[in-house]
């Protein structure tokens, strides 16, 4: 059964559509990467999730199942308790995450309840260091903070964590060593893990799945290392272009042509044809359905053909 579903989920913020119609799968135990330009929908998404948007934020359509729930639907109280039961969250910064008045043991004694073992968890994300249980969160370096932040998300053993770029305010060692802890916990506690990054490469190499978000809709989706080697939507293939991985060294990176997606007003037909090479009029009015291309569901008119889909390999 499906851990996770989103089925065209619109959310508008003031003066603002952030979701246009999203879909999105997560299978129980895998790991799902969600990737897109700044203000792509990301964020939205993830918070959407467990209900945790800002009051400003209003639900057009669509609905977000979870373990089958329905999140937007649920009275407060069966919506606290699916939190506690099936969620864990972390987010880029692990400071706001943290209560500045309590000693890390404490803020894992509360989480835990009586007969909690703050040690154990502290364990789990490798601070076997007793002096972390004492510690304040400024105490800690932004690496720490972030594990911390980890074994309080995941103390409840939740099936799902929401990880909304836990490592981007990282630097590149500390990266790679929080990263490995959240995949090999969230392993070993059989949780699945919907990681949200702007790091392709690192999405490609820990998640079983991606899905591209482009003007608040999910246009691409299937294996990770299928879809980001490659893409089948031609926003997908500029973005890969762009990653830092698929520039050889001393050669430019290729931006992904023209400006992003404007998320003001939802786009009649396919939000990316203003900046897409492939374009023609019916990608202007026409929302696209999605197709099949090898294992990838697309959202593009055109990703089928045979000249688009050759034109798409990264680097072509
Ligand atoms: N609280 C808010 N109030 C108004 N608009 C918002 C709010 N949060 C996000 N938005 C807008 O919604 C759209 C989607 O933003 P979101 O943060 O979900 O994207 P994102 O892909 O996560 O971006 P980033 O990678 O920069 O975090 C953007 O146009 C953004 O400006």
């Amino acid at each position: 059964m499906s851990l996770l579903t989103v089925r065209n989920l619109v959310i508008d913020y003031p003066g603002t559509r952030a979701l246009d119609g999203a879909d999105l799968d997560l299978a129980q135990g895998e790991t799902l990467g969600l990737v897109g330009e700044s203000g792509s929908g990301k964020s939205t998404l993830g918070a959407a999730v467990g209900r945790l948007l800002p009051p400003s934020a209003r639900r057009g359509e669509g609905e977000v199942l979870v373990a089958g729930e329905p999140v937007f639907d649920l009275p407060a109280k069966r919506l606290r308790h699916l939190r506690r039961r099936h969620l864990g969250f972390v987010f880029q910064d692990p400071i706001a995450s943290l209560d500045p008045t309590k000693r890390v043991g404490a803020q894992l004694r509360l989480v835990l309840g009586r007969g909690g073992d703050p040690a154990f968890h502290l364990g789990r994300v490798r601070l076997a260091d007793p002096r972390v249980a004492r510690s304040y969160p400024h105490q800690l370096s932004g690496g720490m903070a972030q594990r911390v932040a980890l074994a309080l998300a995941m103390a409840g053993s939740p099936e799902l964590l929401v990880a909304d770029e836990p490592t981007a305010a990282l630097d590149s060692q500390v990266r790679e060593e929080v990263s490995d802890v959240v995949f090999a916990l969230a392993a070993e506690a059989g949780t699945s893990i919907l990681w949200l990054s702007h790091d392709l490469p690192a999405v490609a190499r820990r998640c079983d799945r991606v899905a591209v978000m482009y003007g608040g809709r999910v246009v691409e989706r299937g294996p990770a290392r299928e879809v980001l080697g490659r893409p089948a939507h031609p926003y997908t293939a500029a973005l890969a272009r762009s990653s830092p991985a698929a520039a050889a060294p001393g050669v430019r990176l290729a931006p992904v042509p023209g400006p992003p997606a404007g998320a003001r007003r939802p786009a009649p037909g396919c939000a990316f044809a203003p900046r897409c090479a492939f374009a023609v009029e019916r990608c202007a009015h026409e929302r696209p359905a999605p197709v099949r291309v090898r294992e990838q569901d697309v959202l593009c008119h055109r990703a089928a053909e045979p000249a688009v889909r050759a034109a798409q390999e990264v680097g072509a």
